[in-house]
């Protein structure tokens, strides 16, 4: 079902209920077959997660993209895209994370790719959600190709003048982002310090696979967690995961 146009409202609905939010992220370039995404999908779908995040950082084709859209598309949750460049753009998402990363030593990631991906992102009538995104520690793959200047995991004060500086400039959201597969999670004080400081849609994610963690991430404040790695490890483990956090209750 297109969800397009609605995908914000969408979230803010949800978010009212002051549930805490489950995005599954699908690397096109790590899917290995179509019946494994439709297996996984499904279990994905099945265990409660709220929306498809779509994308990666390396090595996706706007062919393995589209197809993982393809079967993507009758699940009636949005399909939002997750892009690491301009080349992650298809009509048959809903949405767009139309991220800037705050803390790029590189302008290209700052305003560059979203002044090149604006006019693709409008030709395709994609939603745009305007996202602050902020890498904490190295930030894995996404760190490297994006230049990002190190916040280190406990400073708390250095991630929230960047939230600050997102919600001031009127982002919708902020992504704590600790990069794919990363050894540490976004310490659940950090969440907490800045939901202290913010009221804007926060986002958490990298290196996210026990339901401990989630659930401490996800009560520390997080409204919407995103997991990409335990789904292509565990999905047992990931439906578990999802599970845990929509029982969990976001703090006010
Ligand atoms: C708004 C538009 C059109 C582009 C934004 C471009 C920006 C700002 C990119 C930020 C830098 C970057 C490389 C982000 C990658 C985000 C992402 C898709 C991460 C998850 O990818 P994975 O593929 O799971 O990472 P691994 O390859 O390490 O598993
Ligand atoms: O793959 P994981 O480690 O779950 O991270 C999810 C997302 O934050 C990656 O950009
Ligand atoms: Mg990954």
């Amino acid at each position: 079902m297109k969800m397009k146009g609605k995908v914000k409202n969408y979230i803010d609905e949800m978010l009212h209920e002051k549930r805490s939010l489950h995005f599954s992220l699908i690397d096109p370039d790590k899917i290995r077959s179509i019946d494994e995404l439709s297996r996984l999908s499904k279990q994905l779908y099945d265990a409660g997660t709220d929306a498809f995040l779509i994308g990666g950082t390396l090595g996706i084709s706007k062919s393995e993209l589209e197809l993982c859209l393809d079967i993507l598309e009758d699940f009636e949750i949005p399909k939002i895209l997750f892009p690491s460049n301009i080349n992650i753009v298809s009509e048959k998402a809903d949405a767009v994370l139309f991220m800037s990363l705050l803390n790029s030593d590189d302008i290209y990631y700052v305003i560059g790719a979203q002044v090149m991906g604006a006019p693709i992102i409008k030709k395709n009538k994609l939603e745009p959600l305007s996202t602050a995104y902020i890498i904490i520690g190295h930030g894995g793959t996404a760190g490297h190709i994006g230049r990002a200047r190190v916040i280190p995991f406990d400073n708390f004060e250095l991630a929230s003048a960047y939230v600050m500086a997102a919600e001031f400039m009127g982002m919708d959201f902020a992504y704590l982002e600790a990069g794919s597969g990363s050894p540490e999670t976004v310490k659940p004080e950090m969440v907490s310090a800045v939901k202290k400081i913010s009221r804007i849609n926060l986002i958490v994610g990298g290196g996210i696979r026990s339901e401990e963690k989630a659930e401490k991430i996800a009560s520390a404040g997080a409204d919407i967690i995103v997991t990409g790695n335990v789904i292509e490890s565990n999905i047992e483990n990931a439906t578990k995961i999802i599970r845990r956090i929509k029982q969990t209750k976001s703090i006010e």
